[in-house]
């Protein structure tokens, strides 16, 4: 949090200039007050009248200095806020697919979302709150000082008693803010992993299933919310008990003193509104520390993962052909380095050659492509690709090379144009080239057809297609399909297997569990890693 702090010094300077602009107004009326009374005491109408004019000035300024006092905490919180957030959004997409795989959808939504907005509203508007708190009672400790050392005394010691207090339950306040984080992410990620099924369990007419499951997490969760705010009721009585005994302790001192004729009889009220303030803001900012410490694990567990080290990616050898092709040279693959999925693989998949890798459910056909596609690095044995060692080979580099497509391409919320470039500058012209190349000439002519969440309002082997169209549109040489056609009807994944294995300058190797005849005649080889 320091370090959020002090990279938006420039923000926080602004906020303290007018944090101390209000609190100095504030006192100044409160003075004003006592003035007034005293000129009433002694029946001086002039003296009155001015006090009264200096009183709705002082009101004037206060007001005006509140509204930017207001508008800049806000506005330094968003930035603060948005700063850790991406932050957070550029570690992931530093991530690779496999490293990306370890958490889920939902814990990476939860650190984004839940974990920020608990630090914006606990600890940074807390913050602020105890920053507005703090620089008040400076103020107002000096102005008591200027009425009677004694006062300041006083005051001061029964803060210190005050601020203590709460402190007691700071450990126990911690760990109760902890276990609602971890509790919101299993919520989170429980109800995306359950709702991206509805379907499934809507067929199988068993929706009571996941509606009970959710139910259960968001009981746990309230439950355990219940207990944090038992805490920080626990910390308002003990801070309030304080309060009201410094309150009448400081009252009964300024009447001493004005009985004795030490201090003003007006200045009675400016003591007590003061030693008021001060003690509700001590005691509002022993609540405020706690609020902000109990959310130190939230900035800790951000912070690892910020600073996470990236999956080691390998040298840039840069590539811009396929060369003589892969070869594969007594490849294997184990995930525990104890149980092989396949071994001592010797193959050779030909520049621009069309292949079909086979073999039982689980002898590793998607690991291969994994491996292929430079996401796992650590098989045994050589595969070469352009006569380089594809494990030193720079992911990057790969990825300007290699297209893979699986079953469920993804298909973002937008335009068929913002589909196929994702971002990147290609003009309308290519756009509408490939689309006729894939076979999808009806949306070269309506570039802006709105595709929905999911690519619900097209078909699976629209989805397909698409897939291909941005691969092909950026040139991608060697083309993987996991499985990709096995949702689609016969027809229309023979219509697109064809369709990609006629292409001729493009390598093309596909996992697939049914190859018909006619695919079989258009390859060039089949790889069966069950043999
Ligand atoms: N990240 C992983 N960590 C550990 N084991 C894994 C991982 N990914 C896959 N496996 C295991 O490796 C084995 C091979 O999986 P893979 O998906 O490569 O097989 P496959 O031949 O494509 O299977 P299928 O034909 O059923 O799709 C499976 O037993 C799987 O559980």
């Amino acid at each position: 949090m320091k370090k959020i702090i002090l990279i938006h010094w420039k923000d926080n300077l602004c906020v303290l200039f007018f944090i101390s602009l209000v609190s100095i107004s504030s006192i100044v009326s409160t003075l004003m007050l006592s003035s007034i009374l005293d000129a009433l005491i002694k029946f001086d109408w002039n003296q009155f009248l001015n006090y009264t004019f200096l009183l709705i000035v002082a009101n004037i300024f206060l007001l005006f200095f509140l509204y930017f006092q207001i508008k800049y905490i806000n506005k330094t919180i968003q930035k603060m806020s948005n700063y850790l957030r991406y932050q957070i959004i550029n570690r992931i997409a530093k991530m690779s697919p496999l490293e990306f795989k370890k958490q889920t959808i939902g814990s990476y939504t939860s650190r984004l979302i839940n974990d920020t907005n608990q630090i914006e509203q606990i600890a940074f508007e807390k913050f602020y709150e105890l920053f507005a708190g703090v620089i008040t009672l400076i103020f107002s400790l000096v102005t008591l000082f200027l009425i009677h050392w004694s006062l300041f005394l006083l005051v001061l010691v029964e803060s210190i008693f005050l601020i203590q207090l709460p402190r007691l339950l700071n450990k126990k306040l911690k760990k109760a803010t902890l276990s609602v984080t971890s509790q919101n992410e299993v919520c989170t990620s429980t109800t995306t992993q359950l709702l991206s099924g509805y379907s499934t369990f809507y067929n199988f007419k068993n929706s009571p299933y996941f509606v009970e499951k959710i139910k259960k997490e968001f009981l746990i969760l309230a439950n355990k919310k219940n207990s944090q705010y038992h805490l920080v009721a626990l910390v308002a009585v003990l801070g309030g008990v304080s309060n009201i005994v410094g309150q009448i302790t400081a009252f009964s001192m300024s009447g001493y003193l004005a009985f004795r004729q030490i201090i003003p009889i007006g200045i009675i009220w400016t003591v007590s509104n003061l030693s008021a303030k001060i003690f509700n803001l001590v005691g509002s900012s022993s609540q405020n520390i706690s609020s902000i410490q109990s959310v130190a694990p939230l900035f800790e567990n951000i912070n690892n993962f910020i600073f996470s080290v990236n999956d080691a990616d390998h040298e840039n050898y840069p590539i811009d052909k396929i060369g003589s092709g892969i070869i594969l040279k007594n490849t294997g693959y184990s995930y525990d380095k104890k149980n092989f999925l396949f071994r001592n693989i010797n193959y050779h998949f030909q520049p621009n050659g069309k292949y079909a890798v086979i073999g039982k459910s689980g002898s590793g056909k998607s690991t291969l492509l994994n491996i292929l596609n430079n996401n796992l690095s650590d098989y045994e044995g050589s595969i070469v690709l352009n006569d380089i060692e594809l494990n030193t080979i720079s992911k990057d580099s790969v990825l300007d090379f290699i297209l893979y497509i699986d079953q469920n391409p993804y298909i973002l919320e937008g335009s068929i144009r913002e589909n196929i470039v994702l971002g990147d500058c290609f003009d309308d012209e290519e756009i509408k080239e490939v689309l006729k190349q894939v076979q999808l000439s009806q949306f070269a002519n309506n570039l802006d057809f709105s595709l929905k969440e999911s690519g619900n309002n097209v078909s699976g082997g629209q989805r397909q297609r698409i897939a291909l169209a941005r691969g092909l549109i950026r040139n991608k040489k060697i083309i993987l399909l996991d499985e990709s056609t096995s949702s689609l009807d016969k027809e229309t994944a023979y219509e697109i297997e064809n369709l990609i294995l006629s292409m001729d300058d493009i390598t093309v190797i596909m996992v697939n569990h049914n190859l018909t005849p006619l695919i079989k005649e258009k390859l060039d080889g089949i790889l069966n890693l069950s043999e």
